[in-house]
């Protein structure tokens, strides 16, 4: 695909150059004729007779890095000291770390951070255990928890593997929210286990953030935990896919002028994101769900070995339509894919009704190259940082947990997921709404603020809120 050879890996040359032997020039050259893109220049040291300079050069991909350096070395008074990927080296020692939150200097300081002052605090929560939301990190904490079976759309790549994408989302938890997060990756795929292990470390947390978990052992632990938790508990792959999902399908059928309820809506990859996927469509209104997965349309009458694709189809696909994705694809308005990439054509796209939307959304690939898809289509989207319309479940989990948390929600429902998903449609405005801008920035400040409201007020109509927000600043 296309978009595998887009600039999209950025690496350091740090170079030593004899200066009487080679120009900058030469080295700019060579760079260019390999496909390199120089994005900075910095000099480390300079001699007499030579200077050591890091170039920065944004890549294709693995290759054009190996070629460029492969003509720099063949340079005369060029000698390559290190190559480094910008990518590897933001993610040395780890990406978060924890901060105290005040410093301890004396004996005093010590005795009440510490023994014996803090004995008393331990005694108070002992005696009332509600008290671990205002006298711990209870109250601002979620763990973010995979087993590394379902990594983006790298599969089942292990706990330690999946450990970068972990880190990332509590710093995004951070930053978009103040919401503290802690990646933990289990070395069991034994959903019992799992589900023991997190039940057992929930004590230090306010809310259970799911990730990365493949289908169908996530649906059992999450009903699990929720069931048996009183804190949130959330698979952001199925439900925070979902969420943005649906607010990037609210705009673009603001765009269409198509009603939800009677538009063909093809759902690709019934795993966690499309069984999240269809469940929220349907509750929204939409009536006519097609789930496809590798075995074709799910459909009824057909005994399939996943269990969860049985009861689907009880409850989508009214046509009972059966066949691959290129046949059933006919006449829909609608394609989410949540699957795996490169996997509808232009010709799929080209047999969908008039006012195609397209949201792939599989990660780091998707179903379709966006750019070969656009001029096909209405509105394209996917789950990428470096195209528009990226419908990424960023957009929901820190906001969805910002709310949940302030309001020390027991859980996060339906009217939630439904109330967080109209806000983040909301942010963009009807001045705003174009094929190219149908779902807000993940650097949108107005996304937390507007996801966290709406979860609150939905969470206390449901009666699922502990506490009113305004109490809990008032305790600050
Ligand atoms: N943009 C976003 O915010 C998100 C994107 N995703 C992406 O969606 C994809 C699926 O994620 P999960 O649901 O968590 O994984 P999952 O493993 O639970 O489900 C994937 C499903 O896709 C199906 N599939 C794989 N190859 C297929 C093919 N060639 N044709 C039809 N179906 C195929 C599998 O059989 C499975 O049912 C991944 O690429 C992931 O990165 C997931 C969550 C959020
Ligand atoms: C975005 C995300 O959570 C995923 O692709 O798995
Ligand atoms: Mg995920």
């Amino acid at each position: 695909m296309a978009i595998l050879k887009k600039a999209s890996i950025s690496i350091v040359y740090r170079l030593k150059l004899e200066t009487e032997t080679v120009s900058f020039g030469e080295i700019a050259t060579s760079i260019g004729q390999a496909g390199g893109d120089i994005v900075g220049i910095d000099i480390i040291s300079t001699g007499k007779t030579s200077t050591i300079r890091d170039i920065t050069v944004n890549v294709g991909d693995q290759a054009d890095s190996e070629l460029i350096a492969a003509r720099l070395k063949k340079l005369d008074g060029v000698s390559i000291i290190h190559i480094s990927d910008r990518t590897f080296l933001v993610h040395l020692g780890g990406k978060i770390e924890i901060q105290p939150k005040v410093p301890i200097k004396t004996r005093d300081d010590l005795s009440r951070v510490y023994t014996p002052g803090v004995a008393q605090v331990c005694t108070a929560i002992a005696e009332e255990p509600s008290k671990a939301y205002t006298l711990t990190i209870k109250r601002n904490t979620v763990a973010v928890v995979s087993d590394g079976t379902a990594v983006l759309g790298l599969g089942d790549i292990g706990p330690s593997a999946a450990m970068p994408v972990m880190e990332g989302k509590a710093m995004l938890f951070k930053q978009m929210a103040g919401v503290d997060a802690f990646p933990i990756c289990l070395d069991t795929k034994d959903p019992d286990e799992i589900v023991r292990i997190v039940k057992a470390m929930a004590p230090a947390f306010g809310g259970i953030n799911l990730e990365d978990i493949s289908s169908p052992r996530c649906f059992e632990i999450e009903e699990r935990l929720k069931q048996e938790l009183d804190i949130p508990v959330f698979h952001d792959d199925q439900h925070g896919t979902a969420v943005v999902m649906l607010a990037g399908l609210f705009n673009s059928l603001r765009l269409t002028g198509k009603k939800l309820e009677d538009i063909k809506i093809i759902v690709n990859g019934i795993g966690a994101a499309g069984i999240a996927c269809t469940k929220i469509l349907l509750a929204a209104g939409a009536r006519n769900v097609v789930g496809v997965d590798r075995a074709g349309a799910i459909h009824r009458g057909e005994n399939y070995d996943n269990p969860q694709w049985t009861r689907y189809a009880e409850f989508t696909n009214p046509d009972n339509l059966s066949g691959p994705l290129s046949e059933v694809i006919a006449g829909a308005d609608v394609f989410i894919g949540v699957s795996a990439p490169g996997i509808l054509k232009v010709d799929d796209v080209r047999r969908m009704a008039a006012d195609p939307i397209v949201f792939a959304m599989a990660n780091p690939v998707p179903e379709i190259d966006p750019d070969l898809a656009a001029p096909h289509v209405r509105v394209i989207a996917t789950g990428r940082s470096d195209h528009p319309n990226q419908i990424n479940n960023v957009l929901c989990f820190p906001g969805i947990f910002r709310g949940a948390l302030d309001c020390r929600a027991k859980e996060v429902n339906e009217a939630m997921k439904l109330a967080a998903a109209r806000a983040i449609a909301s942010v963009v405005t009807d001045d705003e709404l174009s094929e190219t801008y149908i779902i807000p920035s993940v650097f949108n400040q107005n996304v937390v603020r507007k996801v966290r409201d709406a979860v609150i007020q939905a969470a206390i109509e449901t009666g699922v809120a502990r506490k009113d927000p305004g109490e809990i600043k008032a305790e600050v």
